[in-house]
């Protein structure tokens, strides 16, 4: 599903160059299910970024589903991004002048008759359990239920691929963990891929897959002392 090589990403700040990423070889298999951790600025929502082709490598090759990104045009990276890659973030991004079933239905592939679009929106929000919250606002909705929207919205279109970026970070523990379930329960269900970028070692130790970003990225920066402790938490958990 996902076959990176040689990628290199840096960026320049204040007139310095900073290297970030430099990942020689890695490779997701179709219906893997991968967490990333990592320390605070190691990299991931920008691995994530280039993954989905928001934003361009230096250099190295990108394959997504057979297709390869670097080879692209920007509007055609658009153009497969919305067809193929679901992404799902933080701050769920939901519209707030529109419904739940309203922001959902903007992401959806606009072949469908209005008919088949209201079977598949109540199919999706039956699945995350938010059918009677259809009609309601963003505002009206707890913040959990709201990121049950934007994973509705996230996987509309039935992506092959799923990106989650700290899709957890602003949600109590309890409803974290019902987020880090759906997300897990869904994929399985629907044969996707997904790739999560997490802190949340709750969830990233659900996943069948688990991975510390420095454990591919040649490009390794001092963990801070906050991340030092996770990471010790986690050896002990491991253990
Ligand atoms: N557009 C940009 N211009 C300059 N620097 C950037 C840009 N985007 C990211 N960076 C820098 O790249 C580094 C990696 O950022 P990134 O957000 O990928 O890290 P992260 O591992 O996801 O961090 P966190 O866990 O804190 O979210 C950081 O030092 C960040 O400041």
């Amino acid at each position: 599903m996902l076959q990176i090589r040689d990628l290199k990403k840096q960026f320049k700040v204040d007139g310095r160059v900073v290297r970030i990423l430099d990942i020689p070889e890695w490779t997701v298999e179709k219906g893997e299910r991968v967490a990333i951790t990592g320390p605070s600025g190691s990299g991931k929502s920008t691995l994530l970024h280039l993954v989905s082709g928001i934003l361009r490598a230096d250099s190295g090759e990108i394959v997504v589903n057979g297709q390869p990104l670097h080879s692209l045009a920007e509007a055609k990276r658009d153009a497969f991004r919305a067809s193929s890659i679901g992404y799902v973030l933080q701050d769920f991004h939901l519209i707030p002048s529109l419904t739940a079933r309203q922001n959902v239905e903007i992401a959806m592939n606009s072949r469908l008759s209005r008919k088949e679009r209201k079977q598949v929106v109540d199919y999706w929000l039956e699945q995350v359990g938010l059918s009677d919250r259809g009609q309601h606002l963003p505002s009206q909705l707890s913040r959990g239920q709201q990121q049950r929207v934007a994973i509705v919205r996230a996987l509309v279109n039935q992506p092959p691929l799923l990106l989650a970026d700290e899709p957890t970070g602003s949600l109590d523990w309890e409803t974290a963990d019902e987020i880090s379930s759906l997300l897990l329960d869904l994929s399985e269900a629907h044969g996707h891929t997904l790739i999560v970028v997490t802190h949340d070692l709750n969830m990233a130790d659900r996943f069948p897959h688990c991975l510390n970003i420095q454990d591919i990225n040649q490009v390794r920066r001092e963990a801070s002392p906050e991340q030092r402790v996770l990471r010790v938490k986690r050896e002990e958990v491991t253990i």
